[in-house]
């Protein structure tokens, strides 16, 4: 049931102070096991340039098979022939993804009750929780939830592929994985860490 949650690596060139391609592959080898492509806020790619290195980290994950995802640009989608789509609650639909892509994968963003309660979970293949712990590296984060957040989605779905993302790092992972979630989505703990094989081993 969606084992590609459990190290889940997103990244766009604006949280990169070196090569990206270069974090990715260092990334992939040491052992995670999905990656999203968030090219986004401050500083990030527009354009031809957004497709170009779109297309070199698809390629990459391609190599290694490593499922692909693309956050929100539904466009890009197409264009780099990706393996999945993550959405927010304020992005398209994915009653409208389901239907225009019914073969890839689908996260979605739930981040508290009301959203819960909204949300077309049946048609999702898994939800991404969070900002579980304090992030700065999302302008627009919601408060943090906790790993109660986690727990009250578990035993709401017993089933249901659940990522935890916010704040999470090699120190804090196993609280998020304890409470009952499938992986893990980070984005700082990678592109920032002095020693990416010792970090993605210890989440
Ligand atoms: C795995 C995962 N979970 C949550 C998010 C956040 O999506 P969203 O709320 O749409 O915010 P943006 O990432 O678009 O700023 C995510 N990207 N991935
Ligand atoms: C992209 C994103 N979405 C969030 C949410 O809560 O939905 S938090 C977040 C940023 C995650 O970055 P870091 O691992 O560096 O905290
Ligand atoms: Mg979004």
């Amino acid at each position: 049931m969606a084992n590609y949650l459990r190290k889940y690596f997103i990244m766009g060139s604006q949280n990169c102070n070196r090569d990206p391609e270069k974090i990715l592959t260092e990334a992939i080898a040491a052992g995670i096991t999905a990656f999203q492509f968030r090219e986004k806020g401050n500083g990030s790619l527009s354009g031809e340039a957004k497709i170009t290195l779109g297309k070199k980290l698809r390629e990459i994950c391609r190599q290694y098979t490593i499922p692909f995802f693309i956050n929100d640009d539904v466009e890009l989608a197409s264009v780099l022939e990706v393996d999945g789509i993550h959405v927010g609650q304020d992005d398209t639909s994915v009653a409208r993804l389901r239907v225009k892509f019914p073969n890839l994968e689908l996260g979605l963003s739930v981040s508290n009750e009301e959203e819960f309660k909204k949300s077309p979970i049946h048609l999702v293949d898994y939800v991404g929780a969070g900002p579980i712990f304090t992030t700065s590296t999302k302008d627009d984060a919601k408060p943090a939830v906790g790993t109660e957040w986690i727990t009250f989605l578990r035993n709401k779905h017993r089933h249901l592929p659940i990522v935890g993302i916010g704040g999470i790092n090699e120190i804090n992972a196993s609280q998020v994985m304890e409470a009952g979630a499938n992986g893990v989505a980070v984005i700082s703990a990678i592109t920032k860490a002095q020693n990416i094989k010792e970090v993605v081993k210890s989440l």
